[in-house]
């Protein structure tokens, strides 16, 4: 069986009356890459500032490598690696200088120093910039060199909270090749973020978080597959009326009720229940305006467990049938 790299059991953590972290409980396995999937102030960057130390731990536990965050701090951060939203570079010295230099406040000798550096800007394609001083490197290059930096130590974890936010799209696809090739050197990765996409495509595992509490923990294809196999998005004369009439239907799971149209989640094969659908709807004397069928996405997935989109505002209702799974799952 795989080793829990990380071991986080009922932790709480508040602000003032700012209850951020409200008690979670999660595992994350040697060699995977496993998501914190959550909107802003859903309690991410709390929860991996302590798992990280720069947190002091109120209530819970937690264990990172098999150390204890709260007793062997120091044991811990040695063990790990930190890419952070805010940048840490040393912007006066070159790409190679910034990475010698934490080398040597890990204590790393002088060959491993060079051996790792030479691998680590050959991983983030950096070498022809290793004599340009950090600060004239471009936004997406200096996230890279932060990114060897926190990999110098070749930690058994790696942290890395919000990796691309502001990446154009291309810059956060080249970003998601560096972490896969990272897992494959045998690097178990835990990261928070906001983007639908990047926990899809990255993750092994995801946890969505929305106000400090884990939702569900699964992979994007478990995630998806428990919504249903289709979603069919409706527009009625009358979505009120509509949504009762299918929620009658057998084969429909869930109707949810977004601002135009209706959301609605079916078990079976699309073919079989839309022409089921549209009698139905036709039959109560309502006119059927525009239909749209597609596979659940990661967005759906997150709006369906948490009753609300990750841009929007305030939450809508919660839609039907929702499924809180324990947070230990
Ligand atoms: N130092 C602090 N003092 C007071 N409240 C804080 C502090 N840090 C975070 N909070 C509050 O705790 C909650 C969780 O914040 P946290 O930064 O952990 O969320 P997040 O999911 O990382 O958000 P983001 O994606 O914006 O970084 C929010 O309500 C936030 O306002």
């Amino acid at each position: 069986m795989t080793a829990n790299v990380i071991e986080v059991n009922n932790l709480e953590h508040s602000y003032g009356s700012v209850k951020a972290v409200d008690n979670i409980s999660f595992s994350v396995k040697e060699g995977e890459i496993f998501s914190f999937l959550g909107p802003n102030g859903a309690g991410k960057s709390t929860v991996i500032n302590i798992l990280t130390t720069l947190r002091k731990i109120q209530k819970g536990e937690a264990r990172v490598n098999g150390y204890d965050v709260a007793k062997e701090a120091k044991s811990v951060r040695k063990s790990i690696g930190i890419v952070f939203q805010m940048l840490c570079l040393d912007h006066e010295m070159t790409v190679c200088e910034n990475l010698e230099y934490h080398g040597k406040i890990y204590s790393m000798p002088k060959n491993e120093r060079k051996k790792r550096i030479e691998e680590l800007l050959i991983l983030t394609e950096l070498e022809h910039k290793k004599d340009t001083l950090a600060k004239d490197l471009s936004g997406g290059m200096k996230r890279r060199l932060e990114l060897a930096r926190g990999l110098m130590t070749k930690p058994a974890v790696l942290f890395l909270d919000e990796p691309t936010i502001g990446f154009d799209i291309q810059t956060r696809m080249r970003m998601w090749e560096y972490l896969r090739e990272i897992k494959r050197e045998g690097t178990t990765i835990f990261l928070t973020t906001h983007y639908m996409e990047e926990a899809d495509q990255l993750s092994d595992r995801i946890s969505i978080i929305d106000h400090g509490k884990i939702i569900v923990t699964g992979t994007a294809d478990e995630l998806k597959n428990k919504l249903g196999k289709d979603l069919i998005y409706l527009e009625t004369s009358d979505n009120k009326i509509a949504a009762d009439i299918l929620r009658a239907i057998k084969s429909v799971k869930t109707v949810t009720e977004d601002t135009k149209s209706l959301r609605v989640m079916i078990g079976e094969d699309v073919t079989h229940v839309l022409p089921q659908i549209i009698e139905q709807i036709r039959k109560a004397g309502l006119e059927i305006t525009t239909v749209n069928i597609k596979k659940p996405s990661m967005d759906d997935v997150f709006v369906h467990y948490t009753g609300h989109g990750l841009r929007e505002g305030e939450p809508q209702e919660k839609p039907e049938g929702i499924e809180v799974l324990g947070a230990s799952e």
